[in-house]
């Protein structure tokens, strides 16, 4: 069975949110959306809240859901949900090493975690 992930998708203008991985975890130094893993029991939107409060310090609101995409690591299949989220408050930075807001066009410049290229071009189509 795929492991649940959940991860945000926060808007500013014309630009969105990544983070860059801790060096010290699987894929580190690579872009992802902020979030992480579902735990046992929770939902996906409780975990995506979870999430963001624990990475952001914010307390978004879940919009609805963008994509969602099926990626398969050396050490497992992941199942990504990618959520477009609101917050009044300003992220700022707890656990991930760099934050950057970028557009379409920049985010071509950076490395991101596989299975967030692939869901990145499925919603670029839809927003
Ligand atoms: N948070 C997040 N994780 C992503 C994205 N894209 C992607 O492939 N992943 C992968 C990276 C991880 O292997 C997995 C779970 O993310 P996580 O952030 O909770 O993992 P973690 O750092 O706690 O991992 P670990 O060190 O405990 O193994 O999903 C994304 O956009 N956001």
């Amino acid at each position: 069975m795929a492991l649940k992930v959940v991860a945000g998708f926060l808007k500013k203008g014309d630009r969105f949110l990544l983070v860059k991985r801790p060096v010290n975890k699987k894929r580190g130094g690579l872009w992802e959306f902020p979030g992480g893993k579902v735990e046992n029991g929770e939902t996906l939107e409780s975990a995506i809240k979870r999430e963001l409060e624990e990475e952001l310090g914010i307390k978004p609101k879940v919009k609805k859901l963008l994509g969602k995409t099926n990626y398969k690591y050396p050490e497992g299949e992941i199942e990504l949900f990618l959520f477009e989220i609101e917050s009044e408050e300003e992220p700022f930075l707890k656990e991930a090493l760099e934050l950057r807001w970028v557009n379409f066009e920049e985010v071509k410049e950076l490395e991101l975690c596989p299975a967030d290229k692939k869901l990145l071009e499925n919603i670029k189509r839809d927003l």
